[in-house]
């Protein structure tokens, strides 16, 4: 009863989080948003509510009555709208930091836009379509001085911290295996969705699979050293609506990964639930990230995964929900959980408001408590690029934006 009771605690204070009054001495780091994108109040909109050094400033959209709505609607004083809209926001000399939660094949090109006209980035994932853009993205950043991240949220929450930790510290041995999992049901993305659009940079690896294989990466501290195999199931021609791969990884470790965007139903008529996985198999014993129940505060509702028996559900999404972290040590298991750091955080922070919070104390020229490198953000699409050059789907379209 009380863990249900902290969790509505913990998921009322996300969504409506209390405002932080801003710090005397300290200048708010001014966001600008490019796109009414979706995902913009939950990874940034809300999340800065309550952070004391951070404001949405500006946004931009295509449409300029789409612009002013969202504008009005997440009290956001300044708009640009309008074909144009995207690039005069770039260029309001108010604007610190942008946020780009555009479409993965917009990334590049809007990327480099912001960080020519001076402006850290926020940048959503996966980092680009190819791990040659992201590599051009980081350079630029680097040689302006700024601040550029891909938004991998999750590895800003204690979950995941404490999880790597458990598997660095030894007390399970080596790393035997890993199988991370993300599938939701068919319905949950429509037709129409950026995610099944080829030149958009579509596809379940893209979207659902740069989780996977970041978390992979993140969990055993390794890269793979080659695909062994991958399947997939298409959406279109060149779109992956499932993608399963499987990886060596040094040290004899196998991985697993399971992507799909639209889970049919089980014979036709049951419908699929949604599956978010990581199960790290060591030598002495495995990590099971179980959420036997998650009430969604994201775009979609995840329902309750018992589907797996046992549970082995890892929510990389929303964490704050509801948690618990299954440690097994020969015969014996216990129960871990992590909502707060020991000196960071409070427990109805999301993994958006923990990654906020890194972003502006690296702008700030503080030491971040986590972060991703510009090496592991061009690995992680070197990694996705090389599934797709093993299916034959091949990498998704490079962007036609040159830079001056
Ligand atoms: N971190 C996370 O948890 C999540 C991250 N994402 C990532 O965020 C990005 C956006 O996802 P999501 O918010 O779901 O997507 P949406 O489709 O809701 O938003 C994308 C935005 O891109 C803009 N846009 C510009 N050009 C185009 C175009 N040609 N076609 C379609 N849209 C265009 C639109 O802005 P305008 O308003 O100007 O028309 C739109 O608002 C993706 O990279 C995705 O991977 C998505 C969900 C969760
Ligand atoms: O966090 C997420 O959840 C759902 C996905 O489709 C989305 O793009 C991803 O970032």
């Amino acid at each position: 009863m009380s863990s249900f009771l902290g969790l509505v605690s913990r998921v009322r204070s996300s969504l409506n989080p209390p405002e932080a009054q801003p710090l005397p001495d300290s200048k708010p780091l001014k966001f600008g948003v490019l796109g009414a994108a979706s995902i913009a109040p939950q990874a940034l909109i809300t999340p800065v509510k309550s952070h004391p050094e951070a404001v949405v400033y500006a946004v931009a959209a295509r449409d300029k009555d789409r612009a002013a709505a969202f504008a009005k609607k997440h009290g956001i004083g300044k708009v640009f709208g309008g074909a144009d809209s995207y690039q005069k926001l770039l260029d309001d000399p108010e604007i610190d930091a942008i946020y780009n939660p555009l479409p993965n094949g917009l990334h590049y090109e809007w990327t480099m836009k912001a960080l020519a006209a001076g402006k850290h980035v926020l940048l959503e994932k996966p980092a680009a379509n190819t791990a040659e853009e992201t590599r051009k993205m980081f350079e630029l950043a680097e040689s302006k001085g700024l601040v550029l991240l891909e938004a991998f949220h999750y590895r800003f929450h204690p979950v995941a911290n404490r999880v790597k930790a458990i598997v660095e510290s030894g007390e399970l041995g080596a790393v035997k295996s890993t199988s991370t999992t993300l599938a939701v049901p068919r319905g949950i993305m429509k037709a129409g969705d950026i995610r099944f659009n080829y030149s958009l940079g579509g596809g379940a690896l893209m979207d659902m699979g740069c989780y996977t294989i970041n978390s992979m990466r993140y969990f055993t501290g390794a890269d793979p050293t080659s695909v062994l195999s991958v399947e997939h199931e298409l959406q279109s021609p060149q779109v992956d609506r499932k993608t399963t791969a499987k990886f060596a990884l040094p040290g004899s470790i196998t991985s697993t990964i399971l992507c799909d965007l639209a889970t049919p139903p089980t014979l036709k008529i049951i419908p699929s639930l949604p599956n978010l996985n990581a199960v790290i198999e060591c030598e002495k014993g495995e990590i099971k990230v179980p959420i036997p129940t998650a009430i969604a505060t994201h775009t979609y509702l995840f329902l309750p995964s018992y589907a797996n028996a046992p549970p082995k559900v890892m929510n990389y999404l929303a964490p704050t929900q509801y948690h618990s972290i299954t440690v097994k040590v020969g015969n014996k298991s216990r129960v871990e959980k992590a909502y707060t750091f020991p000196d960071l955080g409070q427990p109805w922070w999301t993994s958006y408001r923990y990654q906020l919070e890194a972003f502006v104390n690296k702008v700030k020229g503080r030491t971040p408590h986590a972060w991703v490198t510009k090496e592991d953000s061009i690995k992680n699409m070197e990694v996705i690029e090389s599934v797709y050059a093993k299916s034959g789907l091949g990498s998704r379209p490079k962007s036609g934006y040159v830079p001056n």
